[in-house]
């Protein structure tokens, strides 16, 4: 059957970031990445404070590449910090802009994505979506329960960019994803690795409140008691601390910069910290993809690299090169993020799936 042809806007805020699509149908019209330095996106003193900054960026970009936003049938966004949910094509309403806007679970660069689509789209009389969301929930229950009675273990990772890179893999393999057994390994401004089994995340890291591996700008897992005695010290207002975690953990505590690049520049001038620090990077994610290992009970039929880090081939090497004993490793660089966002609409444009209603109980 031919499918009627619609055209679409994706919107990708992510924390060093923010990326824009345009697709007619599945065929991208355009793709751009806009880099936000570490300065810019710091003097704006909530992430929805950057609303009206990177909104306009938006606009500018697509005006730039001619894009007639009067062509447009729908607007999609990446997803932020709403309540634990289902994955799949939900569109914009109140409740979830409300959530947004608050940052019920968080604050991420990806709040913006359903605000920002919605008020272009509302201004276009179109709908707006948001496609697998950071807070997408599939997680066994056993994986829930931390050593902390107080605290449930929580589902925050690259939902959007998982999901579509292992059905990806998964098609490349001949295999349907839900007959596989994958380690996704997300490596962007933030770390995620999550255990996929037989089409759901059963396990991963919190991606945003130190969990896991240390990122470009986020600190992981770290020791709990000395972060408790520095809450405790009166140096420090609880935002303070919070920013220590998100924005100026990992790389950026480290080093003062979470651009990889910049860091491989400075081990290529010979720089022994960056050196070292990088080497942990890389540690500490080799170490999380273990620990998968035993989620699945060494049933693994692949381990995939991707996010912008996967960029980088030394990087990647020290990865492999402790992991590739456990199962094949395959290599995505960058994400799929965009066509995925793309898809989501369609299907629901397409009349093939039922946007989901985002609901407060
Ligand atoms: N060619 C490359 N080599 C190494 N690292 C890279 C390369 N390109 C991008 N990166 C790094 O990837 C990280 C950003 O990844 P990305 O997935 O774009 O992040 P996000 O979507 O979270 O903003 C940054 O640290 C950036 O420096
Ligand atoms: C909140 C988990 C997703 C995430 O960390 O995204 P970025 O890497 O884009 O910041």
């Amino acid at each position: 059957m031919e499918h009627q042809e619609f055209r679409i806007l994706s919107i990708n805020p992510g924390s060093t970031s923010t990326k824009i699509g345009v697709f007619d149908n599945d065929k991208e019209v355009m793709i751009e990445t806009i880099r936000h330095d570490r300065e810019t996106l710091g003097a704006f003193d909530s992430i929805i404070a950057q609303y009206m900054f990177r909104k306009e960026m938006i606009l500018e970009t697509l005006d730039q590449s001619g894009i007639n936003l009067s062509k447009l049938s729908a607007v999609v966004g990446r997803g932020g910090l709403l309540r634990p949910i289902a994955g799949g094509t939900y569109r914009v309403n109140d409740a979830m802009l409300e959530d947004l806007r608050a940052g019920y679970s968080g604050q991420h660069a990806s709040n913006l994505g359903g605000i920002i689509a919605y008020e272009i789209a509302d201004q276009l009389n179109i709908e707006a979506y948001i496609v697998d969301p950071v807070v997408v929930d599939e997680m066994d229950p056993v994986a829930k329960v931390s050593g902390f009675a107080d605290f449930e273990r929580k589902s925050i990772f690259h939902a959007l960019n998982q999901k579509a890179v292992a059905r990806k893999v998964a098609s490349e393999l001949g295999k349907p994803y839900e007959q596989l057994n994958l380690i996704v390994v997300h490596m962007g401004g933030g770390i995620t690795v999550g255990s996929h089994k037989a089409g759901r995340v059963i396990d991963v890291n919190n991606g945003l409140h130190g969990e896991g591996p240390f990122s470009p700008e986020r600190a992981g897992t770290v020791p709990a008691g000395d972060l408790v005695s520095l809450c405790f010290s009166g140096e420090y207002y609880a935002d303070e601390v919070m920013k220590k975690m998100v924005g100026q953990g990992g790389l950026v505590g480290h080093l003062g910069t979470n651009d990889a690049v910049e860091v491989e520049n400075r081990i290529a001038k010979g720089d022994e910290k960056a050196e070292l620090v990088y080497e942990a990077m890389a540690y500490q994610v080799a170490k999380e993809i273990g620990s998968h290992g035993a989620v699945l009970g060494g049933e693994i039929d692949a381990i995939i690299l991707t996010g912008g880090l996967a960029y980088g081939k030394e990087f990647v090497q020290k990865i492999v090169s402790r992991v590739k004993w456990m199962s094949n490793v395959i290599i995505k660089p960058g994400e799929n993020e965009m066509q995925a966002l793309a898809e989501g609409a369609l299907r629901v444009l397409h009349g093939e799936e039922e946007a989901k209603i985002y609901k407060v109980n």
